[in-house]
């Protein structure tokens, strides 16, 4: 008999949710985790980032309130307070996530490191733990890139920004994805100076370029220095000896230009946390995006181990590094694990990705380009600017839009928001696209007025708008009208 029916890897997003539902079905599960429990959502990822972004916000609008009619004085940064906040919302929501929760469940909470020693053995602690299925959630961390000088600078990630305990005196940004942005905007409405340098022709590169424009003019007039499209050649202190040696940073741009600033913040993307499980003593695939597996997110190489959250890289797919995929994995391993649903297959054609920039940017389904890369030939382009949206005008806050990407028979393929909280209008979408519903289902739903989200209604009515009003249609109202 094994040890456990399920030995788990990582008590972040993706383990803690398998490692809850595997225990309530009545299994009996190990969770493996070597730091803190609730892992990088909580602790250094979205739970920081976005309770730093909420205190931003909070100073913008204190200092935007003249467009009201109200006088305020300019906010006072206190950065200890500020502080305060981001680790009280950790703390918050940490019991959710805490080793005695999980126990309190039934399971086995080993706080430890842990690696494979055979197909069917993890050793963590100095124990050899069997099992009947594994499942790798060790998540991933910051790529820290191969530039010269580097070993040279002091640097932080997101795994020691939210450390600081003096603001930055000028942060600059290498990366320009969510993470470089959020933290960008986040940075600059604290009173720190901030420069963003992305290698990319824009920032956001993923993202829907009509939308990042507005952005990238809201990130720029908020005082955010921008260098899109630029090579780094070498970065070294700002001052290698006397009283400030170790201070600050100089960034050495290929086309000469010089950045200086007190703090470097890398934010170019993730790599998966392979090193240390020592996957080959199971056979378990991986490549340099993460353990390989099939789209029921089952190991290709070892049919007893399956891979959820940050460290998948299911065939076809590759990863998604979001918390919500990270549930989305756990609802899959649950059919395909648990319940050993044939044909059980990830899909990510609905799953919604949310930049908390003010405005935010969301993105459901494919973008324009991407569905064009995909094929789609006869698509159909559907706008409504937050401009003629009556909502947005009694904010104050007219720019954005919603831009609807349609097949040409009012099939939803992507939607592109962009607006103040647009992230909290994004569940919709995702039922449309994913439930294959026709735009119809949107442009006939009622809506309470006024809410931003009568703009996607709107936009949806427009795939609408030349079919009702067509000569046809007015030639049939005439014959209507005259029936008794
Ligand atoms: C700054 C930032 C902001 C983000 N904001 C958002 C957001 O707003 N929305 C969103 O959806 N996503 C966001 N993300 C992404 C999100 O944080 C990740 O997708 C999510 O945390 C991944 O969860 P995971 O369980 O796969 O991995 P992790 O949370 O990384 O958990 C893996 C765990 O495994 C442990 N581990 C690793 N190796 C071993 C081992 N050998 N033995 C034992 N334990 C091990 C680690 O210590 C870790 O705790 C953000 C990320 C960052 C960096
Ligand atoms: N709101 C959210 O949901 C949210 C927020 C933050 C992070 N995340 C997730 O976390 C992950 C990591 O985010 P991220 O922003 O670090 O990664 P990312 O891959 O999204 O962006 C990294 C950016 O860095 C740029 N880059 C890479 N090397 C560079 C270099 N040497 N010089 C300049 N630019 C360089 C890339 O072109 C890219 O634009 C993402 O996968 C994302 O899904 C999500």
């Amino acid at each position: 008999m094994p040890d456990f029916d399920v030995a788990v890897i990582g008590a972040g997003a993706a383990g803690l949710s398998v490692a809850a539902i595997c225990s309530g079905l009545g299994l009996s599960v190990a969770l493996i985790e070597r730091g803190r429990m609730g892992g990088e959502c909580l602790n250094t990822g979205c739970v920081p980032s976005k309770a730093l972004l909420a205190a931003a916000r909070a100073a913008a609008e204190a200092r935007q309130a003249g467009r009201f009619g109200l006088r305020l004085p300019p906010p006072e940064i206190d950065w200890a307070g500020v502080r305060a906040h981001v680790q009280g919302a950790i703390a918050r929501i940490a019991p959710n996530d805490s080793a005695a929760r999980y126990r309190g469940m039934g399971v086995e909470v080993i706080e430890a490191a842990g690696h494979f020693a055979a197909p069917d053995v993890i050793e963590a602690a100095g124990r050899r733990l069997s099992f009947r299925r594994a499942v790798i959630a060790a998540g991933s961390s910051p790529v820290i890139p191969d530039i010269p000088g580097l070993d040279g600078v002091p640097w932080l990630t997101n795994e020691t920004l939210f450390e600081l305990e003096e603001p930055p005196g000028h942060l600059v940004i290498l990366g320009g994805g969510a993470v470089g942005i959020e933290m960008a905007q986040a940075h600059a409405r604290l009173g720190c100076l901030v420069t963003l340098v992305e290698a990319a022709p824009r920032i956001a590169p993923g993202e829907e370029e009509e939308l990042v424009h507005p952005l990238r003019a809201a990130l720029l007039a908020e005082g955010i220095a921008l260098h899109e499209g630029a090579r780094l050649a070498r970065v070294e202190q700002l001052e290698p000896e006397g009283p400030q040696a170790g201070a600050g940073v100089v960034l050495h741009l290929a086309d000469g230009t010089r950045i200086a600033g007190t703090h470097l913040l890398l934010a170019t993307g993730r790599a998966p946390r392979l090193a240390g499980l020592d996957l080959p003593a199971a056979h378990v695939a991986a490549t340099p995006q993460g353990v390989r597996t099939r789209r029921d997110l089952r190991s290709v190489s070892n049919r007893r181990v399956w891979a959820v959250g940050d460290i998948a890289d299911p065939e076809g797919l590759g990863p998604r590094r979001l918390t919500h995929a990270a549930s989305q994995h756990a609802a899959v391993l649950v059919r395909s694990m648990l319940f050993r649903l044939p044909g059980t297959r990830l899909d990510y054609a609905a799953l919604p990705r949310v930049t908390y920039t003010d405005p935010e940017l969301a993105q459901i389904g494919l973008t324009e380009a991407e569905a064009r890369a995909a094929g789609h030939r006869d698509l159909r382009i559907l706008r409504w600017p937050l401009a003629e949206n009556d909502r947005a005008i009694a904010e104050g806050r007219p720019e954005g839009m919603v831009k609807l990407v349609a097949t040409s028979r009012g099939r939803l393929l992507g939607a592109s928001l962009l607006a103040a909280g647009a992230g909290e209008m994004a569940g919709p979408y995702g039922l449309l696209i994913g439930r294959r519903l026709p735009l119809s289902a949107l442009a006939s739903l009622t809506l309470p007025y006024p809410t931003l989200a009568e703009a996607g209604k709107r936009a949806a009515g427009a795939f609408y708008a030349p079919k009702l009003l067509s000569p046809f249609t007015k030639r049939v109202i005439t014959l209507l009208k005259h029936l008794p």
